[in-house]
């Protein structure tokens, strides 16, 4: 069996180049740039005052100064500086040239149309033209646009972005046993999940995903879902994918032409993990355990929608101290689910005892994957471990 490491490389393989979309900036949220924003213009664009207050020359500290004019933003003030005068200036204004300081009003005495400076301060509050950045100035996060990327990108004067088009994402779960939420299930039947929350990462990922309709345990019903997922850059199977006779994910894939890049891997949970291309896409085969999907799904398909989108993978471990003592580990690396608190420097990390795939409601109080790498030694309460947060 391959190592989680070589698995994800295969599977990050997968991945094509971005397909370019142009949107409008303040719908930019969340998407990935493909092309730098370029300013197209300085700014600030001219010597601001950072102020309400006076712009005065500094030479003639400390007054009285004639008060000649008015600068406000939007509305600059055409002259010029002239000895022994102080321009009224508001925040944002242009700095008349040849002044070289603006004085808060707070700090100053005004009689009629003179002002004396009552408080010298080392601060010029003045915006120097370009501080921001200058024309031409180039900006491409390698990560997801958030609130303040878009604020920049829009003072730059650049109205539509070129960014990766969300990669769509066919999930697709199956089994007899399965119904949708708020229906009743018959004896022997449980409420699918796993797609829900397969969608969400998706979605989380910066994916568009659809949920197809369940498909039941036959090679027919299969063929179908897969037909419907046709166009899909990503299609995500769940369940199906171990050695049982219901479990024909792998073979009904496969005679759909996937080229399998592996099937099983060192890990637990999600051994049965499959990945390959298909058609012009790519093709996760998830194992169906709850926890096993999920796990999966952070590990290896958020960093290929990542991929797909031109962004980083993203799946890097933090540090934690151990907050009790574990045994040694099996041939797979392990993930156990666990919860974080705060530490002296680094957090504190208490793995549950019960690591049962199954168990959903551990995974949703769980704040990180604790990551054991295979034969991991057996480790003391205080040892330094690596996790991924959740
Ligand atoms: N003889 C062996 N049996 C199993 C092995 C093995 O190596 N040999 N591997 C185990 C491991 S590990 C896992 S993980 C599971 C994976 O099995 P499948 O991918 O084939 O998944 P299913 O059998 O379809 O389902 C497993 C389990 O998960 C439930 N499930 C499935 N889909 C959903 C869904 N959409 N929402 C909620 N729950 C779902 C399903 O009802 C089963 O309980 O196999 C082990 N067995
Ligand atoms: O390794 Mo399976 O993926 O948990 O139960």
């Amino acid at each position: 069996m391959i190592s989680v490491e070589e698995a994800l490389a295969l599977v990050l393989a997968l991945a094509g180049s971005p397909e370019p979309e142009e949107i409008a900036v303040q719908d930019g949220l969340g998407r990935a740039l493909i092309a730098p924003a370029v300013a197209r213009l300085t700014q600030p664009p001219f010597d601001a005052s950072a102020m309400d207050g006076y712009a005065l020359r500094s030479d003639d500290l400390p007054g009285p100064l004639a008060v000649i004019g008015t600068a406000a933003a939007g509305v600059p003030y055409a002259g010029e500086a002239l000895p022994g005068t102080a321009i009224r200036i508001y925040t944002g204004a242009p700095v008349p040239t040849g002044y070289d300081r603006v004085v808060m009003q707070e700090h100053v005495t005004r009689d009629g149309d003179r002002i004396t400076v009552a408080q010298r301060s080392p601060n010029l509050n003045i915006r120097a033209r370009g501080n921001d950045f200058a024309e031409g100035t180039e900006f491409r996060p390698a990560r997801p646009l958030r609130a303040s990327d878009l604020a920049l990108i829009a003072a730059m004067n650049v109205p539509r972005i070129s960014v990766a088009r969300r990669p769509r994402v066919a999930v697709l779960a199956g089994g007899d046993e399965l119904v949708r939420p708020g229906q009743i299930p018959a004896s022997g039947q449980i409420i699918s999940s796993n797609d829900i929350a397969i969608a969400a990462l998706a979605r989380e990922a910066g994916a568009e995903p659809i949920i197809l309709p369940l498909a039941r345990d036959t090679e027919e019903s299969l063929r179908e879902r897969f037909a419907e997922a046709e166009g899909a850059d990503l299609i995500v199977t769940i369940g199906g994918a171990s050695v049982g006779d219901h479990d024909l994910i792998a073979k009904v894939s496969a005679e759909l032409g996937m080229e399998r890049a592996f099937y099983k891997l060192a890990m637990r949970p999600g051994k049965p993990l499959m990945a390959g291309r298909m058609g012009r896409g790519a093709m996760l085969g998830l194992p169906g355990n709850p926890v096993s999907a999920i796990v999966c799904a952070r590990l290896f398909m958020q960093p290929l929608i990542r991929a797909m989108q031109g962004l980083p993978a993203g799946s890097e471990l933090s540090q934690a101290v151990l907050a009790q003592d574990i045994p040694p580990e099996g041939d797979r690396q392990h993930y156990l689910r666990a919860r974080l608190s705060p530490g002296e420097t680094l957090p504190v990390i208490a793995p549950y005892q019960d690591q049962d795939s199954a168990r959903l409601r551990l995974l949703a109080e769980s704040d990180a994957l604790l990551v054991r790498p295979p034969k991991d030694p057996a480790k003391r309460a205080g040892d330094l471990v690596s996790f991924l947060p959740l």
